[in-house]
């Protein structure tokens, strides 16, 4: 269970980008958060994960306020936080099987760590994850090898190695081309529903949210103004999550393409 409180979080002394922010979810499904750039998307997500520090508010996981936490408290809180980026994060010059596993490496000793050994069980763990995404035949292969595609789904396998009790994705399929772009939201779904995992994901596309979530919040300057089943969210609630004309008229284009 997440439940963020209150959130509120500025860079420097710029104003806030997220401006008293209020959600929760215990439901083991997709959430699709969609706004317009710079409404403070990726900045929840990376309040959640910690990567970024709010100024004030509370983000209770399982009971536990993430943003009190230091060290050894916040290492072990993360761990249950798995985390996909839009441009992937992978370490490229590691193969498909040391990128997976590095997804535990918060929970071996260092030096086993810092020498890559890893119990048998991780790399079996490892193994079915990276069967499940689709590359079984590139476990040795260097990540810089892989097409995006391919470098998402390695994302996907690390994320899921930690075991983790919520899945963050931000802009997962941004950098892809719209084929594959569709190929990585299928996979995301089909697993939030398998693992029972409740999953966060920021998207650009309207269309995509739609189809794949269950749940849609709209965020615009920092503050919720949709959060709804997809077929609530009607055009009007568009015109009030994209401020700008321009993005407006795409993603109404999408829409009702889309609903056609
Ligand atoms: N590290 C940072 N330092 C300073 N300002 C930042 C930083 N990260 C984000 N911002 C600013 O915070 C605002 C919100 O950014 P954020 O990335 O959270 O928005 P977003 O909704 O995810 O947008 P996008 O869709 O473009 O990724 C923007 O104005 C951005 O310039």
């Amino acid at each position: 269970m997440l439940e963020i409180k209150d959130l509120v979080k500025s860079y420097g002394a710029s104003e806030p980008v997220l401006k008293g922010l209020n959600f929760s979810t215990q439901d083991k499904h997709l959430t699709a958060i969609i706004g317009s750039s710079g409404a403070g998307k990726s900045t929840m997500l990376r309040c959640i994960n910690r990567l970024v520090t709010a100024n004030s508010g509370q983000i209770l996981l399982d009971g536990v306020d993430l943003l009190t936490l230091k060290g050894k408290a916040l290492q072990h809180a993360r761990r249950k936080i798995g985390m996909i980026f839009q441009a992937y994060n992978l370490i490229d010059r590691l193969t498909v099987m040391e990128n997976v596993l590095s997804g535990r490496l918060g929970y071996i000793p260092f030096l086993r760590g810092a020498f890559r050994k890893f119990p048998q069980e991780d790399i079996d763990h490892a193994y079915a994850l990276l069967k499940r995404v689709g590359l079984s035949q590139y476990v040795n292969k260097r990540c810089d090898e892989l097409s995006g595609g391919e470098r998402q789904r390695v994302g996907a396998a690390r994320a899921l190695m930690q075991n983790p009790s919520i899945l963050l994705a931000d802009e997962p399929t941004a950098s892809l081309d719209p084929k594959t772009s569709e190929r990585i939201m299928e996979l995301i779904a089909q697993l939030t529903e398998e693992l029972h995992l409740p999953v966060l994901i920021n998207l650009h596309n309207v269309a995509q949210a739609k189809q794949y979530a269950a749940r849609i919040v709209g965020l615009r300057g920092g503050v919720i103004v949709f959060d709804g089943k997809p077929d609530e969210l009607t055009d009007e609630h568009l015109e009030k999550i994209y401020a700008d004309k321009k993005e407006l008229d795409e993603q109404l284009h999408h829409h009702t393409e889309q609903s056609r």
